[in-house]
């Protein structure tokens, strides 16, 4: 099994106590800090954007992974560069345009990312798989925290692990949606190599914990 990375999701902390939140994170172990940005428009809800991102920024080192659930994100990729981010994932179903889209994002000197939601065919990656430093297999409908695990995402991480394998890729494989301990290893031996958790992570007894009881189910 590859080592694998714990990103938290902010979208499930409590952002009147953001600083401290990410230092839970960074006492767990928590090696990305996850950004979901919503649009109200690509998915049906509003999350925070550009202020929250640089807020973070100014209060870890810890590695920020964007994820933009916006419509055409290229219109907003120079801004979350420069807001902070280190990587940047946008959904292959939100622009006309994703290879401009990732090339854009590695020229901002960022790491580029692509994302595919549950219902779309993996086959969609397959141009830019080349030209991207991540890969993100949604395994819920994005726009919410806490919802169920969807169990087809992992035979589609196999599909994809094998195609990265293939290539000699050292793209990172994530998954991202209902994400616990109850299946952390099993996305872990199907080729994940980011585990993306919200819900999981900041529950009643804190970040910390959460890391913690994460890591060990791995
Ligand atoms: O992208 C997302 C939602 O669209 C979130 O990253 C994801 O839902 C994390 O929350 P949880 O672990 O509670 O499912
Ligand atoms: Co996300």
């Amino acid at each position: 099994m590859r080592s694998v990375k714990l990103a938290p999701s902010l979208l499930s902390c409590d952002f009147l106590r953001l600083g401290e939140e990410l230092r839970s994170i960074e006492q767990g172990g928590g090696e990305y800090v996850h950004v979901d940005v919503m649009d109200g428009v690509f998915v049906p809800n509003l999350s925070f954007g550009l202020p929250i991102l640089a807020a973070a920024r100014r209060a870890t080192n810890l590695f920020l992974d964007v994820h933009l659930m916006i419509e055409a994100p290229e219109r907003y990729l120079a801004d979350f560069a420069a807001a902070g981010a280190d990587g940047i994932t946008v959904h292959a179903e939100s622009t006309r345009h994703l290879h401009r889209a990732v090339s854009q994002i590695r020229e901002l000197g960022k790491r580029a990312g692509v994302v595919v939601n549950p219902g779309t065919p993996l086959a969609h990656l397959q141009p830019v798989l080349a030209d991207v430093d991540l890969v993100l297999l949604m395994s819920v409908n994005p726009g919410f925290g806490g919802q169920k695990f969807i169990p087809a995402t992992f035979e589609r991480l196999r599909t994809v692990r094998s195609w990265l394998d293939a290539l000699g890729s050292p793209a990172e494989l994530q998954v991202d949606g209902g994400v616990s301990a109850a299946n952390a290893r099993e996305l872990a031996q199907a080729g994940a190599t980011v585990l993306v958790a919200g819900s999981a992570v900041f529950g009643p007894d804190g970040a910390e914990m959460g890391l913690r009881r994460l890591r060990e189910s791995l």
